[in-house]
């Protein structure tokens, strides 16, 4: 594995026009990307990855930090560092909202120096890829936002440089074109190799494109991991269980002083208890109670836990628990 991004100790501050209220919108984040990577940014409004995004790309300049890109420093040699960043930001500030779609492909591939042969191929081949073919005399203003992300992602892949930043690639278009945006964005990054951040707050965009997720919250990395270890951190710890009788108020309380998140659901057939546990150890705790009290089990399933809660937890703070008790 070779390293082409590296983020070390980053803080950016912004002031705020009326108050002048200093906001730390990044504060201390480091993590390194590597070759053919596809990493997720992922958080809440204001948790800090556009800016992050920003300063990898060189839109920003960071108040501490450095960022290495391909072994460059980015702030000492900038154009030959971001020579090897093409970014799609929000808004697609990367289109020309008056030219046509194939103009601004033209455009683009001509400041990339292409041969006229060279520009005619990859752009038919562009415009065929991104379903854009049938667009190619519009002007871009009167695109839909969808259309206008998959000309900007276009653009992007005319640069051919090994890294694409994506901010937000999904907001505000619809679920049709959303899935288009996605698939296009697994295919480049299978076909052509290229190292791929994205930022989002849109849980199934970084769980169906990403490898590794990033979890931004008040401007600091909460967590850094594979989606699939994170589901699986939590999924062993939620417990759906059976019981072969029903609880006496008496017996839900002596389980509920041990285990406050227990949701009972009582049914004279059949109930169940639901429950998170801290560590793998509480559930024989939560048995020796069961037991002692004479209500017998029925069956225990693990519950299945989807991104977007796990997503929640770790940014209400629950991950903490979790990572102290699984090292
Ligand atoms: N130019 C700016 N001036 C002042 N404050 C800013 C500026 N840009 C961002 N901020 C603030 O910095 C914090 C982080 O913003 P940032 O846009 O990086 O977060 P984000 O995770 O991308 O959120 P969002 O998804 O809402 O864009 C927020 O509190 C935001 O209001």
């Amino acid at each position: 594995m070779e390293t082409i991004i590296d983020v070390s100790n980053l803080y950016k501050t912004y002031k705020k026009r009326k108050s002048n209220e200093i906001i730390t919108a990044v504060n201390n984040i480091s993590f390194s990307v590597q070759k053919g990577e596809i990493l997720g940014l992922l958080g809440p409004n204001g948790a800090g990855k556009s800016s992050t995004i920003k300063m990898i790309c060189g839109l920003i300049k960071p108040d501490k930090g450095a960022i290495t890109i391909n072994g460059i420093n980015s702030q000492k040699h900038r154009l030959k560092a971001l020579h090897h960043i093409s970014a799609v930001l929000e808004g697609n500030r990367n289109l020309y909202w008056r030219l046509t779609v194939r103009e601004n492909l033209e455009y683009f591939a001509g400041n990339r120096g292409y041969s006229r042969k060279d520009r005619k191929d990859t752009i038919d081949d562009l415009l065929e890829k991104f379903h854009l073919k049938n667009k190619e005399k519009e002007i871009v203003n009167r695109l839909s936002r969808g259309m206008q992300q998959k000309l900007a992602i276009a653009v992007a892949m005319l640069a051919d440089s090994e890294v694409i930043l994506l901010d937000e690639p999904t907001l505000g278009i619809d679920v049709q074109t959303g899935y288009e945006v996605r698939d296009l964005l697994q295919n480049i990054a299978k076909k052509y190799n290229r190292t791929i951040i994205i930022s989002s707050h849109d849980m199934d965009v970084i769980q169906d494109l990403c490898e590794r997720t990033i979890i931004i919250n008040n401007g600091t990395i909460v967590t850094d991991d594979r989606v699939e270890n994170l589901l699986r951190l939590f999924e062993v710890r939620a417990y759906t269980i059976t019981l072969g009788k029903l609880l006496t108020k008496h017996q839900f309380h002596l389980l509920q002083q041990k285990f406050p998140q227990l949701d009972y659901s009582p049914d004279i057939l059949q109930s169940t208890l639901e429950v998170e546990l801290n560590n793998n150890e509480e559930i024989y705790d939560l048995f020796d109670i069961l037991k002692l009290e004479q209500i017998p089990v029925e069956s225990i399933d693990r519950k299945t836990i989807n991104f977007e809660q796990v997503f929640l937890k770790i940014v209400k703070g629950e991950m903490q628990n979790a990572f102290i008790q699984s090292s």
